[in-house]
């Protein structure tokens, strides 16, 4: 099965620009990809973690991924899909979470010549002239378009402060600048990044008439329609020190029935021809799909032996109760 056909498959893929372009661009394995990350704490989680799998994916289907750090667009702060304000980050707390991510990113994606590359917006969007910039780009962004935007919705009755809404030229910028430095013709994001992706394919197809592509990724809802990978505590995180490898795998062990095999699908490497046969199981094999999904994760995220032992106190724990 080719990747495109494996992306849907797993249930991965939510909206694209162009179907069959990106299907056979990134089937022939001649991608050079981006996915964004803002800075926005000291450790990666589970939508991030969703993230990288699918570069790993691509990366090993032949196409080569550019992680790029937010260490400008982190200035900002993306307003996209929220209801609630972002507080400034100051600039120590935007580098020292730069590096939190790339360490933590380093041990999913092999980074080095002819793999991923790893950039920072940091380096072209501080430096950045503000006349110079709204007489260069300014007129490819229709503002009627922009408060159109789906990310923006929410915003618009609450309120959208103008520092907010340059977020989208910021990443629409970072999308031009790697197209044109790098040959990156497409970018993949959550589904709450459509709007800035589709603006960045934009800028590009204005200023240089040339035709860009944008995919986004499922977001990860529970039967109940709610965003998974949070718990009454907060975000599960990958760092073990904010979320230790017990409590990552008691939380998807604990995942609803009704979620653990869109959840193996979505987000496990186990191949397809044996979640399929998972499909049929009922009851208590249904338990032993959590485990799976839980051992599964766990061993990626943190590695096989904290996978073991976690599971072996998940099982005495659940003994004793
Ligand atoms: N806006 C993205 C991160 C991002 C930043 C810069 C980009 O060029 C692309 C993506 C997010 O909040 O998840």
């Amino acid at each position: 099965m080719k990747i495109y056909d494996e992306l849907v498959a797993r249930g991965l893929i939510a909206q694209v620009t162009d179907e069959e372009k990106i299907k056979d661009i990134i089937n022939s394995g001649n991608a050079t990809f981006y996915i964004g990350f803002d800075p926005t704490a000291d450790s990666l989680h589970v939508g991030h973690f969703m993230a990288l799998c699918l570069m790993k994916r691509l990366q090993m289907a032949g196409n080569k991924p550019v992680v790029l750090l937010g260490g400008g667009t982190g200035y900002i702060g993306d307003p996209s899909g929220r209801t609630d304000l972002r507080s400034m980050m100051s600039p120590e707390t935007i580098q020292h979470n730069c590096a939190c991510f790339k360490k933590q990113m380093e041990k999913f994606i092999e980074f080095g010549e002819n793999k991923a590359i790893m950039v920072n917006n940091a380096d072209w969007l501080l430096e950045l002239n503000y006349i110079e910039l709204l007489r260069d780009m300014g007129a490819c962004f229709p503002v009627n378009n922009m408060l159109r935007a789906e990310c923006y919705k929410q915003r618009l009755e609450k309120g959208l402060s103008f520092l907010e809404f340059n977020y989208m030229v910021m990443q629409s910028y970072d999308y031009y600048y790697l197209y044109q430095n790098y040959g990156c013709n497409m970018q993949f994001g959550g589904d709450d990044q459509w709007s800035n992706m589709l603006g960045g394919t934009e800028l590009i197809r204005r200023k240089l008439g040339k035709d860009a592509y944008a995919m986004t990724i499922t977001l990860l809802k529970n039967s109940e329609g709610n965003k998974m990978g949070k718990t009454a505590k907060g975000a599960v995180w990958l760092d073990p020190n904010k979320t230790t490898p017990f409590e990552f795998y008691q939380y998807w062990r604990n995942i609803g029935e009704a979620d653990v095999l869109k959840c193996i699908r979505m987000l496990t490497f186990l191949p397809l021809e044996q979640i399929d046969a998972m499909d049929q199981w009922e009851g208590s094999q249904l338990n032993e799909a959590k485990e799976v999904l839980a051992y599964e994760l766990t061993k990626l995220v943190h590695d096989e032996e904290k996978a073991q032992k976690a599971k072996t106190v998940y099982e005495v724990g659940s003994v004793r109760e």
